[in-house]
C-alpha cells in the first residue's frame, strides 16, 4: 500500500518585487508502506523544500500530495495539526528535546497530547526505549546524555505514536561517525522490525547508506534512483558513483566513510 503519493510537485518562491524562483519543478514520487527511502541532491536541489511540504509546515505551488489517501493542502488548520501529528513523525538534525524534561516524558509528549494513560504510554514506551537502546538512561534529561543518545531519544519521540510516515532530515548531520553509525542501525532496526515507513533527506552517503531506495534531485527534478541489494558497503559505493554523476556542490560529504 502506498503511504505517500507525490504528484507532480511544483514549488515556487516569489519575494515581493524580486524574480521568483523554482525550487521544485514536477515531483513525482510514491512511498510504500515499510519502505525507508533517502532523497539526496547537492545544495540548493530542493531537499529541505520537498521535506517542507511534506512536514505540510509550506505549501506546494503545483501538484498534490497525499499520505494514506489524505491531501493535507484540503484540510483546515484544526484538522490539519491533528494531521501532522498523528500521520507524522519528525526527527531532525539538532534533536529539539526540551532539556527541562527526562528523555521518558520527551518521549511520552505525543501520546500524553493524544491524551492516553500512564498504563499505555508505559506499555508503548518500553518496546520502542529497548528497539533504540535507551531504555536505561529515560529518566536522564537531554543535557546529561550524548548526542547519539539524544537523537535516538528523538526518534523514539517521533514513531511513540506509530506514525504513518516518519521524516528524517539530516538526522546524523551534528554526530561524530560512531554515534551518527549507532543512530542509523537502529533506524534501520525500526524500520525492519516495526516496519516504520522513513523518508530521509541527507547530505551523508554513509548514512543513506542505510536506506532500501535512494532518490537523487537536481535543480527541483527527479534525476535518478537506485536501489539497495543486500550488501550496505556496495550500496554506499552505488551512492558515491550516483553523486559524482549528479555533481554539484557536495564538499562537505564525508567521502571516506563505509
Ligand atoms: N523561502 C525561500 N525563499 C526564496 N528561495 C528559497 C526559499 N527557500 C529555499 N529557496 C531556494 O530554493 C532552492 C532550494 O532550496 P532548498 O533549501 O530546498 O535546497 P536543499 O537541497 O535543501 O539545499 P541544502 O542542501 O543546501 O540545504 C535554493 O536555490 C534556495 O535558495
Amino acid at each position: 500500500m502506498d503511504v505517500l503519493e507525490v504528484k507532480a510537485l511544483g514549488k515556487i518562491y516569489s519575494t515581493k518585487g524580486e524574480v521568483s524562483y523554482k525550487a521544485l519543478d514536477g515531483i513525482d514520487m510514491t512511498v510504500q508502506t515499510g519502505e525507508f527511502v533517502g532523497v539526496m541532491g547537492p545544495s540548493g536541489s530542493g531537499k529541505t523544500t520537498l521535506l517542507n511540504l511534506l512536514a505540510t509546515i509550506d505549501k506546494p505551488t503545483s501538484g498534490s500530495i497525499s499520505v494514506r489517501g489524505i491531501d493535507p493542502s484540503g484540510l483546515s488548520d484544526r484538522k490539519l495539526a491533528l494531521f501532522r501529528r498523528r500521520e507524522l513523525g519528525f526527527v531532525f538534525q539538532d534533536f529539539n528535546l526540551l532539556d527541562t524534561l527526562s528523555l521518558k516524558e520527551n518521549i511520552a509528549l505525543p501520546l500524553v497530547l493524544e491524551g492516553k494513560s500512564p498504563a499505555q504510554i508505559e506499555r508503548a514506551l518500553q518496546p520502542v526505549a529497548s528497539l533504540l537502546g535507551i531504555a536505561a538512561i529515560l529518566e536522564k534529561r537531554p543535557y546529561e546524555v550524548s548526542g547519539g543518545q539524544k537523537q535516538r531519544a528523538a526518534i523514539a519521540r517521533a514513531i511513540i505514536h506509530e506514525p504513518s510516515l516518519l521524516l528524517a532530515d539530516e538526522l546524523t548531520g551534528n554526530l561524530d561517525s560512531k554515534a551518527a553509525k549507532d543512530v542509523m542501525e537502529s533506524l534501520k532496526d525500526l524500520n525492519e522490525r516495526l516496519g516504520a515507513t522513513v523518508l530521509m533527506v541527507t547530505h551523508d552517503p554513509f548514512s543513506a547508506s542505510y536506506c532500501k531506495r535512494i532518490m537523487f534531485i537536481k535543480d527541483g527534478r527527479f534525476f535518478s534512483e537506485i536501489r539497495r541489494g543486500d550488501n550496505r558497503q556496495a550500496f554506499f559505493q552505488q551512492i558515491l558513483d550516483s553523486l559524482s554523476v549528479l555533481g554539484g556542490n557536495f564538499d562537505d560529504v564525508p567521502f571516506a566513510r563505509a
